[in-house]
This record gives structure tokens, sequence and C-alpha cells, in this order.
């Protein structure tokens, strides 16, 4: 569920909205049944088309045991794909959920009747049905698929070809598809891609793909350009998929499909991440850590499927590792209920300007730099001086942070399925969510947590710390990068990078996470510690899920530089923080009391 569907009924969401069946208006309300076929009839209704026809026998979904006994069904605007007039026949392709569940695989079907009615009155007819069925959202889209054939389960072609190519067929996209044949073949084919000719680029992957394709966009001479042009989306696939879970809340490859069918163009913030003189586009998070040794650090156990994940933040959680850093922040909202305010404050523009969302959420500063390549870098890189702590500059100094547990920043609510990390976090506001957790609290609270997640009380946790930041550095103190390690050197040494650090603020001393708990059990289960904990020898770094050189890095945010499509733009697919409404309503009653007073004195006054 995302945070507007309750707050303003049908107003957001662009299927549902039957403006053109408004009251009074006699001739809608005449032309919008179409008589068909021996005995039956389509007829255009607030939410969709109902059905009336003793043979139609395309039953929904039932619920526990109850058979519907009338013939008349409603197909959602949300589930239409097309509808055309070949003949004096009209067919009308649209999707059928297989369960009456949110979360259900889609089929397509096809609804064919004669008609009855002038073949005027029946293309008027499909117009406002495709009118009711798309909304603001662009028809027919010019999609380029990119497959990765060793996404997840390594079925993604399988999945592609049975569930979402015949949905994109049915809905009139122009589709053309290439398999991914090497790493980084994504950021080739993005970076070469001719924006002209595509509105879409479509991952059948998991997260890595797209943000290879931001990336490769971002290679681009007109990147800014490139970017708004070319929206990035993601047919689930892989393991994590939380791109969809975020844009679309699902996992579905079909229902994804419908959505990016959908889908409507909307502005995602986009990080850069420098490293020595690389810079990086990321669109989900960057972490280091436990949750990052946790994903990165068990590829050594991926036996155990995805519980090797659940047993490294076991093994780190009960050795209560700890992974020291410094790190200068460029906060932008410190405290939880002024975080709870701004999510408030932002849905509130969202419910009132959702008629022109799309153009409305672009970053206009970007906009009027179009035509260059990559926005340039507010904050510098990684190897310029950090700008001065100062009130002006909002950023702290370079502080120590030896007992750190967790840093995690994120762009997206959900990091997989049942991990809202980040319920706060908004797609276009400009800023990045950053939790830190220390590592030496008690296991039993670090055990909590991690149940917290899912269960929605994470963001308010009193050892959870969240700011919304535009900027963040950390200079790494543990941890030894990869090409060491494997080239058996012993010297502890600086991390050099490529150029040369004008404030020596990277001349990192590596050191090994350290643990502050005695020795694990003994036996195989021992071993099976060691070996988990071992990768600890090295440090990770994710971004996006995908592990990038062990050294120093700093991040900022891009507002709006991306686009991708969503099934509700401004907001991801989530309910938010948890107390943000009772906020609101606290907001409301501020302002309307604000007003009141000023309507008291301006009586006063004239
Ligand atoms: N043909 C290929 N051979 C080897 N690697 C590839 C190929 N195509 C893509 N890759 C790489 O696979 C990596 C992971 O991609 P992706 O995220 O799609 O899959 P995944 O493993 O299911 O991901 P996740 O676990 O994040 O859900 C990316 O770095 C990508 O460059």
């Amino acid at each position: 569920m995302n945070p507007l569907s309750s707050q303003c009924g049908g107003h957001t969401d662009p299927f549902t909205d039957a403006a053109a069946l408004s009251e009074g208006d006699h001739d809608n309300i005449l032309e919008s049944t179409l008589p068909v076929g021996d005995d039956a009839s389509l007829t255009l209704s607030a939410d969709g088309v109902i059905v009336t026809d003793d043979g139609f026998n395309d039953s929904e979904p039932r619920l526990c045991g109850f058979f519907p006994t009338t013939h008349a069904k409603t197909i959602p605007f949300f589930h239409i794909l097309n509808a055309q007039l070949l003949n004096n026949t009209i067919s009308i392709h649209y999707v059928r959920p297989k369960r009456p569940k949110a979360n259900s695989k889609v089929r397509l079907r096809t609804l064919i009747y004669p008609i009855s009615a002038s073949a005027d009155a029946a293309e008027r007819w499909i117009a406002r049905l495709l009118d009711g069925a798309y909304g603001i959202a662009q028809r027919s889209k010019r999609i380029k698929v990119l497959i990765n054939p060793f996404a997840g389960a390594t079925r993604s072609q399988v999945i592609y070809n049975k569930q979402i190519a015949p949905l994109f067929e049915a809905a009139g996209c122009e589709v053309d598809v290439e398999p991914t044949k090497y790493r980084g073949h994504a950021v080739e084919v993005a970076r070469d891609i001719d924006v002209e000719a595509y509105d879409v680029l479509a991952c059948a992957s998991g997260d890595g793909l797209p943000m290879e394709c931001f990336n490769g966009l971002g290679h681009k001479r007109n990147a800014m350009e490139a970017l708004r042009k070319i929206a990035v989306v993601q047919l689930p696939c892989g393991t994590g998929n939380a791109m969809s879970w975020n844009l679309n809340g699902t996992d579905e490859p079909s229902l994804a499909a419908l959505c990016i069918i959908k889908g409507i163009r909307t502005p995602i913030d986009l990080a850069s991440v420098t490293q020595g003189n690389k810079r990086t586009l990321s669109f989900l998070s960057q972490s280091l850590g436990i949750v990052a040794e946790s994903d990165l650090g068990t590829e050594n156990i991926r036996w155990m499927g995805d519980f090797r994940f659940t047993f490294g933040f076991l093994v780190r959680l009960l050795g209560k590792t700890l992974y020291p850093i410094e790190y200068a922040v460029k906060t932008e909202i410190e405290s939880k209920d002024d975080i709870k305010k701004h999510y408030a404050r932002e849905l509130s523009h969202l419910k009132h300007a959702t008629e022109t969302l799309p153009s409305s959420h672009m970053n206009k500063e970007l906009e009027a730099q179009s035509g260059s390549g990559l926005p340039p870098l507010r904050f510098g890189t990684i190897n310029d001086p950090l700008p001065p702590k100062d009130e002006n500059s909002g950023w702290t100094r370079l502080e120590s942070y030896p007992n750190l547990g967790n840093f995690y920043c994120g762009n997206m609510c959900w990091m997989a399925a049942d991990a809202p990390f980040f319920p706060a976090s908004l797609p276009n506001d400009g800023m990045l969510d950053l939790v830190t957790i220390d590592g030496d609290v008690s296991r039993l609270k670090a055990f909590k947590l991690m149940l917290a997640v899912g269960n929605g009380t994470f963001f308010d946790d009193e050892i959870v710390r969240i700011r919304k930041i535009s900027a963040v550095r950390v200079i790494p103190r543990f941890g030894r990068p990869m090409e060491e390690i494997s080239s058996h050197s012993l010297q502890d040494q600086a991390t050099t990078t490529s150029s040369s650090n004008d404030n020596n603020n990277n001349d990192t001393t590596t050191i090994s996470p350290t643990s502050t708990a005695p020795k694990p059990p003994t036996g195989l289960l021992q071993r099976l510690f060691a070996k988990v904990a071992s990768s600890g020898k090295t440090g990770f770094f994710s971004v996006d899920g995908e592990q990038l050189p062990w050294q120093p890095f700093q991040v900022e945010i891009h507002r709006g530089l991306g686009t991708v499509l969503s099934r509700t733009p401004g907001v991801y697919q989530y309910e938010g923080p948890r107390g943000w409404r009772d906020v609101e309503q606290q907001q409301n009653i501020q302002q309307e009391q604000g007003e009141g007073a000023v309507g008291q004195m301006g009586s006063v006054t004239s």
C-alpha cells in the first residue's frame, strides 16, 4: 500500500479517475454503454468496464466460497491493456489476476464481440476506454529490454518470454530485446542508446542491471537529457528486486510488467559516489558494516540460499563486531519527529499537485542544465578538502566513529521484500536517509532490531539514528583492500587512490573489524563461524547491492536526476514512518489556527 492511497481516495490514482463520466454530462452518459453481441453490453463506469453478458464466463477471482451469480463483471481500468475495432468487431486486451491478492500473477485475456452500434460510436467508446485505462501514463511505450540470463534463479529469459512479452505485445508496446553477455554490458548498451528511439530501458534482472543502466546513461555526453528522457525500470527476475518493490509494490514479473505498461514517468534522486577519480551513480543504497558484510561477505556460504544473509548477520551480531570509520555528514534533517513532519509536508504537496505530477516534480535547476554531462558535484569528490564546518556549510567535521555497527544510506524505502529499512524515504525530496547503529549494543537489543525492520518499529527504535542528509564522506578504519589480501601483503598500509589526497583524509590505516565478544562454539559450528567471519579481513562497501572497491568514499545526492516509471508518482509503495499522519493532523490544526488568527487580525485591521 502506498501512503497516498487511503489519504486522498481516487484522486491520486489516474486509473480510477472517472472525469469523463462526470455527472450532468448527458452525452457522455448516453455513450458510455456500447451494445455488443446478441444480448450483451460494455459500460464505462467510474472504475472500469462493466461487461454484461450471460455468456461471459471469465469470472473474477472469488473470495472464499462466495460465488457471484450476476453476469455483470467489472474489469478495472488498471487491468485494461488495449482495445481495437476491426471489421465491426471490438477486441479488448486485459489482464486477470490469478488469485485475489495484491501481489498475484496476472494473465492475459481478450474479449471479442461484434458491435451493434455504429463504427464511429464504437471508436469514441474505445477512445474513452483508453483514456480511463491510461490516464496521464504514456501509451505504447518504446522499450529496450535487457535480460540478465544469470539473474536470480537464471530463469529470466523464460520468465520474460512467458509472463512479460505477451503483455507488452498486447499493450502495443514497441519492444527490442537483448540479453546481457557479460558483467558491465548494460552500461555499454545504455551509454550507446539512441535517446530519441526509446522511452524505457527495462531490466529483466535484479538491482544490478538498473544500476548499470543509470551509469551508462550517465556516461553520455548529454547525460542529463538522457537520464530525463529514458526511464530505467526493473522487470523483477533477481533475488532482491528492490526497485520493483519500491515503485510497483511487487516482485511478480507479470504484475510488474503491467505496472510498467501503465507506469507514469517520475523523476528520482540519484546519488554520486566518488572513490579516487571514479564517480558511480547509485539509485538505491550505500552501506558498510553488518548489513553489507552479511550480504557481500557471505558469498562463500551461498549453498545456504537466502539464509546465508541471516546467518552472516547472526555471526556478526553474536560477535558484536565493530566497524570503525571516520565520517563527516551534511545533515538536512536531524530528528525523527522533524523527518515525519517533512514526510507529511511532502505528501501534502503531492496531494494537491496530482494533475501536474510528472512535471511539477522535475528539478528545474537540472532541466535548465540539460545538454551537458552529469551535473557538477556541489561538494567536490573524496579527493577534495571538506567544506569548512560552520553553520552555513551544514557539514560536521570529520569525526571518529569507533563503535559503528551499521552504516546504511538509503534512497528508497524497501531494500528487499519484507525489509523497509527507510520508511521515510521519498523518491524526489533531494535527500538520502542515513541510518547508523552502534555495534556494541546488547545482543538482545540488536536481535530485536533485526525483527523490528519487518514489523515497522525500526524507525522509532531508540538505538537507530536516522538523519536526512544531502552528502556524506566516509573513511573506513577497518578492512584491507581485496588486492592486498590476495597478494598476501602483511603490511598495514595506506589505501592509495589513483589521485592525490589534498587534505590527507584518506590515508587509512587498515585494521580488522574488532570483536568485543568471547569466541563462538567449538567444532563444526566454530569452523562455519570462522569461515563466515574470516571475510572480515577485507571490508565490503555495497552500492545498490553491488560490491565497490574498499576505499574511502563520498556520496552526494542529485535531486530528480534520474527517471523511472511508477505506479504512484512521488511516493514509494509503503505506508511511511509510523505516526506521520498524526504529525500531519497536528500540522493541519496548527495551520487552521494560524489562518484563524490571521483572519481575526484581518477583521480587526480592516
Ligand atoms: N551474461 C552475464 N554474465 C555474467 N554477469 C552478468 C551477465 N549479465 C549481467 N551480469 C552481471 O550480473 C550482476 C548481477 O546482476 P543482477 O542484479 O541483474 O542479478 P542478481 O544476481 O539476481 O541480482 P540481485 O541479487 O541484486 O537481485 C551485474 O553486475 C551484471 O553486470
